[in-house]
């Protein structure tokens, strides 16, 4: 389903966070959301998850404005794996899992056979079925991360939402996990700090800085070498190499061909 944040303004204690950042993500794209530390990334997110209400603009996912939906039908289109999380250690992954179908139908219904085919391929797609019996609070940082993404896999979202999914996974399984959310073909809104990873996942980045949005579009017409040195106050170019695949090589000095403001 097709995403649009538009003029997202959010302000905080008294503070702006977020000034009319609008975005935009067709159905089926990855649209990864990246800037420095603090730059409203994770607020941006709140408010399409509908955690935090913009104080100005709207999300429409599907064409529907999404705070204007009852918080089950919500549910039902919207799933997301955040960093802070809260799911009680004792509960077995696959338990885990099955809360992904809760939104589907009532909080004390049973499974259906039905919602145990969807619970069972979700957790064999991102790799947790060999831990289904496992209490969650006994696994490692990456699967945790794994069991929530079958999680928000089994609520079979319109729309999925991911905090830097990558975080805690060794690089084997971050290259799995990132070939698995391209795989999917559900719009994904994911917040990642390795801009390499994020190249190589998404379809198009959105830069967040300062809570504006500083350049949008296409991986390679978003990272230009100025937009890297003025974001993320580093030298670096983002090109494609041979294999189709895009890398961002970084410099201690500005790379040959960058054009810099004089020094004084
Ligand atoms: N409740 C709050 N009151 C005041 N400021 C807040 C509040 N919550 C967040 N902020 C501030 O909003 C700014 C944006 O925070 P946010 O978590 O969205 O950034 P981020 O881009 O996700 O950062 P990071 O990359 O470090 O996770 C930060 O400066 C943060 O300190």
């Amino acid at each position: 389903m097709r995403l649009r944040v538009h003029d997202v303004s959010v302000k905080l204690g008294g503070v702006p966070i977020l000034r009319d950042a609008s975005l935009a993500a067709e159905a089926g794209e990855v649209v990864g959301l990246v800037g420095p530390n603090g730059s409203g990334k994770s607020t941006l997110l709140r408010t399409v998850y509908r955690s935090l209400r913009p104080d100005s603009g709207g999300i429409r996912l599907g064409g529907h404005d999404v705070w204007a939906w009852p918080a089950r039908t919500a549910a039902r289109q919207i799933a997301a794996v955040l960093q802070d999380d809260t799911t009680p250690a004792t509960m077995t992954v696959a338990e885990v899992v099955e809360l992904g179908r809760t939104p589907h139908h009532g909080l004390f219904d049973r499974n259906g056979p039905g919602d145990r085919a969807v619970v069972r391929e979700a957790m064999s797609r991102a790799g947790v079925l060999a831990l289904a019996g496992r209490r969650f609070g006994s696994l490692s940082g990456g699967e945790r991360q794994r069991a929530q993404l079958a999680r928000a896999l089994a609520q079979e979202p319109c729309l999925l939402i991911l905090d830097e999914p990558t975080n805690h996974l060794d690089i084997k399984a971050r290259f799995e996990l990132l070939d698995l959310v391209r795989d999917l073909g559900t719009t994904t809104l994911a917040v990642m700090h390795e801009l390499d990873l994020a190249a190589r996942v998404c379809d198009s980045l959105v830069v967040l800085h300062g809570g504006r949005v500083a350049a949008a579009g296409p991986v390679l017409e978003a990272l230009t070498p100025q937009v890297l040195r003025r974001v993320f106050g580093v030298h670096a170019r983002a090109a494609r190499d041979p294999d189709g695949i895009i890398r961002i090589t970084y410099a201690a000095r500005p790379l040959a061909g960058d054009r810099l403001t004089p020094q004084r």
